[in-house]
């Protein structure tokens, strides 16, 4: 039976109230971020301290909270949005194979893998890419990589190999990668570690030399800027020392830019800033887009070919859906030349900021292209409450150490967008003084 004339009335009246409710503000919901943080507290494990901030939206340099609130994101997702929330080339990529084929394992090939490993090996220069996920698993990877070259190739005596690390380093939180930790935070509480692990100090050619002098010492892993201990920017010429003398002595030289590739610098890779070539190259984060997870080792056949058949895998790495994301990520990369935008913003970003920031609270302004931190004076201002307070003016970052606020925006932002964040960041910062 057909609704009554009054009745289609209603029906009519009540879709319009449900529609008007909805029109909050934009992207706001309904529940509230203190429902949302309760829920997310009692049922999600601790294992991160958030910023107190419910998101539900993200647009190129934007995301916007529940309430509807905006933020300028100066975070990125730890470097994995260089290309802005919701680039829809990415985004429209992921949706259409997504669409078609998404896994199939490396049980079998598909059409994808071969044309993002020929993409990626042409782009970066190295004759071979072993597909993974996360970056912790690339980085991983690439220890095993070397490890089983240094047996074959190197002579090293079965099960001494050693693998060298910068102390301060991080490389994710699996046993090996906090095997190598140097911060308690990361490795206390999680023994045995692993063996072979040694850490020198960083930016320090000198304690490499002498490291790297041990005949069963198969690699030197290293960040070419340090990201999680505080964006800590090597000496001029560190990266070409390093080089040198992983040749000199023989010994594979993995740079990890997971958080400083793909742009992020203002090159497409840190290392470009020396014009040196690592002999394992390990990429992640960004590589996916901010969609996917991807990550990456890049390594020439002499190097790639010591992995045989059935002795590494992971049931995702490679996947088709991962692949087209990675490559559509790096013609984003590319197409928009983003890394020379970085380059560009960040120039301004550092010179303003040095100019404008009050000295009495601020002790430096560094980072290259939009990798950038500031360090503050612990005595003068507190960096959670300097977060807390971005975050009430418009601007959302974390702090790295109780004194160091990593200040990372996508790598599609503009003049006036940058201009607009540093007016927030040096009307905070500078209020903190008083
Ligand atoms: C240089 C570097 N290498 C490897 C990793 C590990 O990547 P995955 O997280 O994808 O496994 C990183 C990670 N970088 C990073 C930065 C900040 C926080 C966190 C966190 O684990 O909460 C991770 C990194 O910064």
């Amino acid at each position: 039976m057909l609704p009554s004339t009054r009745s289609r009335k209603l029906i009519v009246c009540l879709k319009e109230c449900v529609k008007s409710t909805k029109k909050i503000a934009p992207y706001s919901t309904a529940a509230t971020s203190k429902a949302i943080i309760e829920q997310e507290s009692k049922y999600a494990a601790h294992n991160y301290h958030p910023l107190p901030v419910v998101l539900s939206k993200g647009e190129g340099v934007f995301v916007w909270d529940v309430e509807g609130k905006r933020y300028f994101d100066y975070l990125s997702g730890y470097s994995a949005n260089n290309f802005g929330h919701c680039h829809p080339k990415i985004v429209k990529t992921l949706q259409d194979q997504a669409g078609v084929l998404h896994h199939t394992s490396r049980a079998f090939h598909s059409n994808v893998l071969g044309e993002f490993s020929e993409m990626i090996t042409k782009l970066f220069g190295y004759d071979k890419l072993l597909p993974m996920n996360t970056g912790v698993e690339a980085d991983d990877s690439a220890c095993k990589l070397a490890r089983k070259w240094g047996y074959r190739k190197k002579n090293i005596p079965k099960d001494e190999a050693k693998t060298i690390f910068a102390i301060d380093n991080f490389w994710g939180r699996s046993l090996a990668a906090i095997s190598a930790s140097t911060d308690p935070s990361s490795y206390e509480g999680y023994g045995p570690y692993m063996p072979g692990f040694i850490c020198i100090p960083y930016d320090d050619l000198v304690a490499l030399e002498e490291a790297l002098k041990d005949p069963t010492v198969c690699a030197f892993m290293v960040e070419p800027i340090q990201g999680e201990a505080g964006i800590r920017v090597p000496s001029e010429g560190y990266l070409t020392g390093v080089r040198k003398l992983c040749t000199k002595y023989n010994v594979l030289w993995i740079a990890d830019e997971i958080q400083t590739g793909l742009g992020r610098t203002g090159k497409r890779l840190a290392v470009d800033y020396e014009n040196v070539r690592p002999d394992i190259l390990v990429l992640g984060k960004a590589l996916g887009g901010g969609v996917y997870p991807v990550s990456a080792c890049l390594a020439d056949d002499r190097v790639m070919l010591v992995m045989e058949p059935g002795t590494h895998g992971s049931t995702f790495g490679g996947n088709p859906l991962g692949s087209k994301v990675a490559m559509a990520a790096l013609e984003v990369l590319e197409e928009e030349k983003l890394a020379e935008n970085a380059f560009q913003m960040g120039e301004i970003f550092r010179n303003t900021l040095r100019e404008r920031l009050n000295k009495e609270v601020v002790r430096e302004v560094r980072g290259k292209g939009l990798l950038n931190a500031i360090v503050i004076d612990g005595k003068m201002a507190d960096a959670w409450n300097l977060c807390l307070q971005m975050k009430e003016n418009g601007l959302i970052a974390k702090h790295t150490h109780d004194d160091i606020i990593r200040l990372a925006p996508p790598l599609v932002i503009n003049s006036e967008q940058l201009e607009e964040s540093m007016d927030i960041i040096v009307k905070t910062f500078n209020n903190a003084a008083k």
